[in-house]
């Protein structure tokens, strides 16, 4: 890995806006991965320890920047290369004249491309670039009697060589249940109720996701096909199939990875709204909200420039000064359900108290099942679902919910929801409902912890079984703090 690092961090020095604090390094461990540490003297509140440039991340404007140098159909200005005799000359010299991306690249309109959500384009790029593109290349070699022969690879590279293999990012649920073969699909079934609704989410997005690229692919595929039968070459290609499980992997890079950031074309919708970038990508998560690292974008003032601005890390409050310390980025108040559903990893429960929850809306939902007028006027206030707990307290929502189910007193409920009556008057009267629903979970989660405990871990990857684990812990730690104060 240290030469991968190493040439990193000399294809980002090509840029000269990059910059890297002298005093950080990384360093790798078994369960998170690369991290960055101080490496010598000390970090101070807001001292810059890492910029990145616009040119060398990937997001929706420097994919179609980069797929616009083959492509001369795509001209979206500010975005794509500026198009003009001279320009185009200038930038073709850079890129050898028998490069299949010309080809393939030309497949796509503009139309198409500007449709696809961030996800969806940066997944076809990737898959493109870093795993495509070394097939293509293959029967493509240059023209040997050329001068300038321009090898034929990704400027993304170095970028990609430094990202988690498969199997370092196997702890993903929504993975154990798109990839048919996982080893870990049955893990899936002793997931607490939230993590379940969260993956079954997540899934559902990377099947979305996939039937959008996928008849790209599966044409591109087809070219391959014929173009290797034309030649008369025997080489191994890859299947649709194959191709699926690689999307697989780079969701789980890019969803992992990604940080926020305002991209003005695709900014109607949140979740467009990323970029990925080399070596700030390295920061592990920590809970703590405040004091560690600071990130920003700092927007593009000049309408030629590639992408959509540089990326700056600075030192937070707390500051850096033991030799070796970690130092990391808060990625958001985020319960463990999330950061395995998203991340692929959990923190240990007592550090991740305040975020984590218990969702209790299937027992909630089904006890309410046969009362229609109750449902309807829940829907009607907006309080339908999403029923919770955390450690120190239930949700207003399900309070609203359960004082209903038990009073069956609508006024007085639409007094609790005014704020005219208070919590205190409904909270005995619900002890017993919330006591016999929780004492149901807690049984059902203790089951799953004693089979996940007793059984051997066989498969690669313990951290996945060993997540799941801490993740029921973690639920039945609020379980068990609200039924002893029962
Ligand atoms: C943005 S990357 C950070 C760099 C990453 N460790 C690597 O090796 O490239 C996010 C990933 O790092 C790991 N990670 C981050 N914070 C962690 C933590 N506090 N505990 C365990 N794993 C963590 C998870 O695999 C997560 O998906």
């Amino acid at each position: 890995m240290e030469t991968k690092i190493g040439k990193l961090l000399t294809w980002l020095n090509e840029s000269p806006s990059f910059n890297i604090s002298s005093k950080i390094g990384i360093h790798e461990t078994p369960h998170t991965g690369r991290g960055v540490i101080l490496t010598n003297d000390k970090l101070h509140r807001n001292e810059v320890i890492i910029s990145v440039p616009s040119t060398h991340q990937l997001n929706f404007h420097t994919v179609l920047y980069h797929i616009s140098k083959y492509n001369t159909d795509i001209n979206l200005l500010g975005i794509t290369i500026p198009r003009s005799t001279e320009n185009d000359k200038n930038y073709l010299k850079d890129l050898n004249r028998n490069d299949p991306r010309f080809f393939y690249y030309s497949q796509l309109s503009q139309e198409f491309l500007v449709s696809l959500s961030s996800f969806q384009l940066l997944s076809l790029y990737i898959l493109s670039e870093w795993i495509l593109l070394p097939y293509w290349s293959q029967n493509n070699s240059s023209d040997e009697y050329e001068s300038d022969i321009k090898p034929i690879q990704s400027f993304w590279q170095p970028f990609f060589d430094v990202w988690p293999t498969k199997l370092e990012l196997s702890s993903f649920p929504a993975i154990w249940d798109c990839d048919p073969d996982s080893y870990y699909k049955y893990l899936l079934e002793y997931l607490p109720f939230e993590t379940s609704i969260n993956y079954k989410r997540i899934s559902n997005l990377i099947q979305i996701d996939w039937k959008v690229i996928q008849p790209v692919l599966s044409s591109w595929i087809d070219h391959m096909n014929s173009q290797q039968i034309n030649n008369g070459l025997n080489c191994v290609l890859p299947t649709i199939s194959d191709l699926y499980y690689q999307f697989l992997h780079i969701y789980t890079i890019i969803n992992s990875r990604c940080l926020y950031a305002e991209v003005p074309l695709k900014s109607d919708d949140v979740k467009n709204n990323f970029t990925l970038v080399p070596y700030v990508d390295f920061l592990n998560h920590t809970s703590k909200a405040d004091g560690h690292c600071i990130p920003s974008l700092n927007k593009l003032k000049k309408v030629k420039s590639c992408g959509i601005g540089e990326f700056q890390i600075r030192c937070g409050s707390m500051g850096y000064k033991m030799l070796k310390e970690e130092i990391f980025l808060n990625y958001g108040a985020h319960s463990n359900d999330f950061l395995l559903n998203e991340y692929g990893f959990v923190i240990s429960d007592d550090k991740n108290l305040d975020w984590n929850f218990v969702n209790i809306s299937n027992s909630v939902e089904s006890l309410l099942e046969n009362n229609s007028k109750m449902i309807k006027f829940l829907k009607e206030n907006d309080y339908w679902g999403e029923y919770t707990i955390n450690y120190d307290s239930i949700s207003y929502r399900t309070l609203i919910a359960l004082s209903l189910l038990v009073t069956k007193d609508v006024r007085r409920v639409e007094k609790l929801m005014q704020g005219l009556i208070s919590e205190e008057f409904f909270l005995p009267k619900i002890n017993l409902l919330l006591k016999s629903i929780l004492t149901n979970y807690k049984t059902k989660y203790t089951n799953n912890l004693d089979y996940l405990l007793r059984t051997p871990i066989i498969e690669e990857n313990t951290f996945c079984r060993q997540n799941v684990i801490s993740l029921i812990k973690g639920t039945l730690k609020i379980i068990d703090h609200h039924l002893e104060s029962m």
